[in-house]
């Protein structure tokens, strides 16, 4: 599979990785507009060096995972505080050890945090910099441990602690999450845990010049460059579109297709609306994008709004950048369906 051009990115995120430690990295950006693609490649670029040990869990690959799942995903049983992950042998990424006889059964979340610690402790004792990244965190959401008998704790909520505690306390550890819930990045970013604790670096859609670049270096002629130009914007869309003209189908052609499909899927799902949201409010909000592609949050965000824009959100028909007070379309072929719509 090739890989466009994401150098800003890619420079980005591959400096980060070796600065001191400072703060929690929240990665986010519209649905499909490459955030793993580009941590992989960060991976994949740096993991040859000796110096970084890269533990990456893509919660992605899994169903919402239960507690017993979690404590599977993230820990290997070895002699070894961390050791390859086998089944992402050609990434040389690393997992959590734990010692052969441990029980994964009535474990307290302070038995699972010193096991963290002690993989972390391990790494920087080996001279190396230990890096963890986790793909799609929100996943982690619904479980709770044993707070003996002060109530049940919520991983998530004490991770957050314990990464603080890594990067801006100890400044022994990276932590980079992806997501692309941005109803979570709202959370996150209103959280009091984080506050000063925490950074947010967006991967948007690609940039025109690079989508220039690309379908110009994949044998498009100007014309169909210029056509494309105003559709494009999610790195798949090309690879899509390169693999239509190979098929005989032109770029007008699949284009069209494309928002008719998003155009019937938008039509289905407000035909499908749960009972208590109204109408008249998702056309309000979408009306707002007749003639802008962005509109500033606060006219949108309002309390009589609230529940069909946070609908259209997590639906991906709309995305949220909390950060720069943004919603737009999560494409610029959603717009496009989104306009018909209306
Ligand atoms: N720079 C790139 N070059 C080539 N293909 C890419 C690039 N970035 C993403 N893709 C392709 O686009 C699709 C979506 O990418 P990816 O899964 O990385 O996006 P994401 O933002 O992490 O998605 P999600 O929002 O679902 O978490 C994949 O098929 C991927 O191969």
């Amino acid at each position: 599979m090739k890989f466009y051009n994401r150098e800003k990115e890619l420079n980005y995120l591959k400096t980060y990785v070796q600065l001191e430690p400072n703060s929690i990295l929240f990665v986010y950006g519209p649905k499909s507009s490459g955030k793993s693609t580009v941590m992989l490649r960060v991976i994949e670029e740096l993991s040859k060096r000796e110096d970084l040990i890269f533990f990456y869990y893509d919660l992605r690959k899994y169903a919402t995972p239960t507690k017993e799942e979690f404590l599977k995903i993230f820990f290997e049983k070895s002699d070894k505080k961390y050791l390859l992950n086998k089944l992402e042998i050609n990434l040389g990424i690393c997992k959590f050890g734990v010692e052969e006889n441990f029980d994964f059964n009535n474990l307290s979340l302070n038995d699972v945090f010193d096991k963290i610690n002690e993989s972390i402790n391990a790494v920087v004792k080996d001279g190396k910099k230990p890096v963890l990244i986790i793909d799609e965190l929100q996943k982690l959401k619904n479980i709770y441990f044993n707070g003996n008998g002060k109530g049940d704790k919520s991983l998530l909520s004490e991770l957050f602690n314990l990464f603080v505690h890594l990067t801006k306390v100890r400044h022994l550890c990276h932590v980079i999450c992806l997501t692309s819930d941005t109803l979570f990045i709202d959370e996150i970013y209103r959280n009091s845990t984080l506050k000063n604790a925490s950074e947010y670096y967006l991967i948007d859609w690609l940039r025109k010049g690079s989508i220039r670049n690309i379908l110009k270096e994949e044998g498009f002629n100007e014309e169909e460059i210029n056509y494309c130009l105003d559709y494009l914007s999610l790195p798949y869309e090309i690879s899509q579109l390169i693999n239509n003209k190979k098929l005989g189908v032109s770029v007008e052609e699949t284009i069209k297709q494309w928002i008719n499909v998003e155009a019937d899927g938008l039509r289905f799902l407000i035909a499908n609306m749960p009972e208590d949201l109204d109408e008249n409010k998702i056309n309000e909000i979408l009306n707002k994008f007749k003639n802008n592609i962005k509109v500033r949050d606060y006219e949108i965000i309002k309390r009589d709004l609230i529940k069909e824009v946070k609908f259209l959100i997590e639906n991906e028909i709309l995305f949220y950048d909390v950060i720069n007070g943004i919603i737009k379309p999560t494409s610029i072929i959603e717009w496009y369906a989104i306009k018909e719509v209306i």
